[in-house]
């Protein structure tokens, strides 16, 4: 069937506008974020995330990541689970997060910075449930979605990943899903909420340029270890005699073709 895409040689990221004409688009994402080139905007006010009534669900393997979602039920859905300010007009509530990550070494993330590459990649994916009514509608909209990025960099272990590392071995296939309750990302932010924002786009197909994409300048450290769990998972599910190591699972930057990316800070 069609939309079968994924990371390998054949499947890339190069071959993607074949099915997805809009990888060639004008505001496609990851980029190379050049710190000298952002733009300080002393209009832009600081982010605040709301993330205390964070109700995971569950966490799971698609094939492409491995994906934490949020609760959507009715007690769940009426507490608020949102980013607001910087540039967004609204509340953007969050629907899932997930990773991006390399094979050993230090390259995996899918933003770079000044051409450095880092570890890992956490994409917290929110939704304009202000002006629209569902994700799905939010994700074809010029303002539907706003993605927070962190980077993870080697270093110290990050004890708050260790609830996801060590439930990995339970979503090991792609399709496996797991419970996950009551995991709250709060605990995997850095200090500093310093950021560049601009306009981009998912960066996995369907690739809908709908993000405003606001990336924090400080990375988190985890551990080689924990780098290792993620990288236990498969591309593939158990019915299929391919075993795939999921890892490399990042786009590289795409042109940035005159867009500006703006910085909280000076
Ligand atoms: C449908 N959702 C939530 C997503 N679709 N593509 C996503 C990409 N993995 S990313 N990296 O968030 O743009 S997230
Ligand atoms: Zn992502």
């Amino acid at each position: 069937t069609g939309n079968q895409w994924g990371y390998g040689e054949e499947d890339g990221p190069s071959s993607w506008y074949k099915d997805y004409p809009i990888a060639e688009g004008a505001r496609q994402s990851p980029i190379n974020i050049a710190p000298e080139e952002a733009v300080y905007d002393h209009g832009l006010p600081p982010i605040s995330l709301h993330y205390d009534n964070c109700t995971s669900t569950n966490i799971s393997n698609n094939g492409h990541s491995v994906v934490v979602d949020r609760c959507e039920c009715d007690r769940c859905s009426s507490l608020l689970t949102v980013i607001q300010g910087g540039p967004l007009e609204n509340a953007y509530r969050l629907k899932q997060f997930h990773f991006h990550w390399g094979g050993k070494g230090c390259h995996g993330s899918e933003h770079t910075v000044a051409g450095k590459t880092y570890t890992s990649e956490l994409h917290l994916v929110h939704w304009n449930a202000a002006k629209y009514s569902s994700f799905a509608e939010a994700a074809v909209a010029p303002d539907g979605l706003a993605v927070l990025g962190v980077f993870l960099e080697i270093g110290d272990e990050r004890g708050g990943l260790n609830k996801i590392t060590d439930s990995l071995y339970m979503v090991k296939f792609k399709g496996t899903v797991t419970d996950f309750r009551d995991f709250n990302p709060n605990c995997l932010l850095p200090s500093s909420l310093k950021y560049w924002t601009y306009p981009g786009s998912l960066t996995t197909p369907p690739l809908y340029e709908s993000v405003t994409w606001i990336v924090l300048t400080e990375p988190i450290c985890v551990s080689e270890k924990q780098m290792g769990k993620f990288r236990t998972l498969l591309f593939n599910s158990e019915e299929e005699e391919q075993r795939t190591r999921m890892e490399n699972n990042f786009r590289p930057p795409q042109p940035l073709k005159g867009r500006t990316v703006r910085a909280s800070f000076k």
